[in-house]
């Protein structure tokens, strides 16, 4: 880390964030990035599923249901799975940006356990954007939208371009990916942006 602030609080000079003017309104669907995606791919049986549906400004919410298979200790979701929830809706984020970024820095408070079952209703807004860098954070609530928080997330991600994943990925899920219509369509959507 030498070289890098482990503050995930936004430098001097940080600006807020834009809202693309083509980002879906509020109340609409994002919808998954990649239908592989461990966090919200409708095709990936091991997945979260989660649903992220946009926010005012930008800000959005999403829902994930705890399965069996999430488990840490009996019955209890596990905290790692908890941490890709908050990763993923602080991800889809950059939706609302059209800015392709991953998480470079997440920092994870669990205040209470989650039981299987249970769904996580989770909230994230971006705080700042200072050049690449993008700051966010999410909460997560048990019990309903405005229940007790279970969960809370910091992050920083860091803007890529969409080589990042081509020149990083398997080429197999590549070629597949760049093959697919609809991964087309969100690398087209990302493109746009001025
Ligand atoms: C088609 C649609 C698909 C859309 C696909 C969307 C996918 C979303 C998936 C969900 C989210 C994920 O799981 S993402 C997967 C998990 N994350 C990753 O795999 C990322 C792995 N890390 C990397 O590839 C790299 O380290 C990067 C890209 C993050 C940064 O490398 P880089 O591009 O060379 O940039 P670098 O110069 O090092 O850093 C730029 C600035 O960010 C700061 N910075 C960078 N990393 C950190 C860090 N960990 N902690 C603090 N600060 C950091 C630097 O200090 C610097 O600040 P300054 O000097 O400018 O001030």
């Amino acid at each position: 880390m030498s070289g890098r602030t482990a503050s995930l609080s936004p430098p001097a000079g940080a600006m807020p964030p834009v809202r693309h003017p083509e980002a879906p309104a509020p109340g609409e669907l994002l919808g998954s990035h990649y239908d592989q995606c461990f966090g919200c791919g409708g095709a990936q049986p091991h997945g979260l599923h989660l649903e992220a549906r946009a926010g005012e400004g930008v800000s959005l919410t999403a829902e994930f249901r705890v399965k069996a298979a999430h488990q840490g200790a009996p019955g209890l979701a596990h905290g790692g799975v908890l941490a890709t929830a908050l990763d993923e809706t602080l991800g889809s984020l950059n939706w609302l940006l059209r800015v392709i970024a991953v998480t470079g820095r997440l920092e994870t408070d669990f205040v209470r356990p989650v039981p299987v079952d249970t769904v996580l209703h989770l909230d994230a807004h971006v705080v700042a954007v200072h050049g690449r860098k993008i700051y966010s954070s999410a909460t997560g609530r048990i019990g309903g939208p405005d229940g007790p928080v279970a969960v809370r997330a910091t992050a920083l991600f860091i803007e890529v371009k969409v080589d990042h994943f081509i020149s990083h990925g398997r080429d197999a899920e590549i070629k597949a990916a760049l093959a697919d219509p609809d991964q087309q369509r969100v690398a087209r959507a990302f493109e746009v942006n001025p």
